[in-house]
């Protein structure tokens, strides 16, 4: 519960049975100052595992993500989210409901990040640097096959952050003489053009291409196993409790100055 964590943080794990669940719980299970209390899985009486929590780490999927994350602010527990499927209402949402709570004295923290692996987020941030420099920009996100979700929320996460940079730099939109097709442009992210695609063998990729007259420029991250998503979990349980509010992006508590 809120309040003073103890030394060691007391984890949950929502989402245990999936693949990204078993890596956070052999990654909590690992880490010294961390406790591995709770193992939910779909079905569980999500409230009724929270007994002695301080920082539930949400993986599951996106139908359901935000109804968890209210029963956990409403518990006082702390929440690390991960799943994707996230919009900005969904996000307003809970940032509205912290904040009611923060009337009565709450604290509690959630820190929703679409990708915690380094590589992901420094390719974010920059694309993010880059795009006002360039005529187009495009990006394509490719994952294993099982992924539920289209685009990627890293990639909505990166076209968002790239279209608010343009915006502010006042760059026109990426030219486009496409008149006719089948569908083959991908998906309107804030203006950003997205692609998706879906290969047996791949885990997580990102690719942002930036084009000008004459030159290109291309951003790439790789994951190759889902332990690459691990020091940023670990990093956002330690940082979540001392951050109360919303905190949207693994960036914004990374130290990239
Ligand atoms: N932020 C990141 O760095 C990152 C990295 C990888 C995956 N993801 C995202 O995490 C999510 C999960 O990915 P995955 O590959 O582990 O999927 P998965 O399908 O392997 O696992 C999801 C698990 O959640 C369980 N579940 C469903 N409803 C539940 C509920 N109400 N309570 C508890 N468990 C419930 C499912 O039974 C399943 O075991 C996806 O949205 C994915 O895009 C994010
Ligand atoms: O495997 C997945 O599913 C992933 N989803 C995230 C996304 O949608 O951006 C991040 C990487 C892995």
């Amino acid at each position: 519960m809120t309040g003073q964590p103890s030394q060691t943080i007391r984890v949950a794990v929502l989402g245990a049975d999936g693949r990204m669940g078993r890596a956070v719980c052999a990654a909590v299970d690992a880490a010294p100052d961390l406790d591995l209390v709770a193992q939910v899985r779909a079905g569980d009486d999500l409230a009724a595992s929270l007994d002695g929590v301080d920082v539930a780490v949400d993986f599951t999927v996106p139908s359901v993500t935000e109804a968890n994350v209210r029963t956990l602010v409403d518990a006082g527990v702390h929440a690390v989210v991960g799943t994707t499927g996230w919009t900005d209402e969904s996000r307003g949402r809970i940032s509205d409901h912290l904040a009611a709570r923060a009337d009565h004295g709450s604290e509690v923290g959630v820190l929703i990040a679409p990708n915690f692996g380094l590589s992901a987020v420094l390719a974010m941030t920059f694309a993010a640097k880059a795009a006002r420099f360039f005529e187009s920009v495009e990006v394509v996100e490719l994952h294993h096959p099982d992924k539920i979700d289209a685009p990627s929320g890293t990639a909505r996460h990166t076209a968002t952050a790239i279209a608010a940079a343009r915006r502010e730099a006042g760059v026109a939109p990426s030219p486009d003489a496409t008149e006719t097709g089948l569908d083959a442009r991908g998906a309107d992210v804030d203006g950003v053009r997205v692609h998706a695609v879906r290969l047996r063998g791949l885990v997580a990729h990102e690719e942002i291409l930036l084009g000008n007259e004459g030159e290109q420029l291309v951003i790439r991250q790789d994951s190759f196993d889902r332990k690459s998503f691990m020091p940023g979990v670990l990093l956002a349980i330690r940082e979540v409790v001392s951050r109360p509010g919303l905190t949207v992006g693994l960036e914004n508590v990374l130290d990239l100055s």
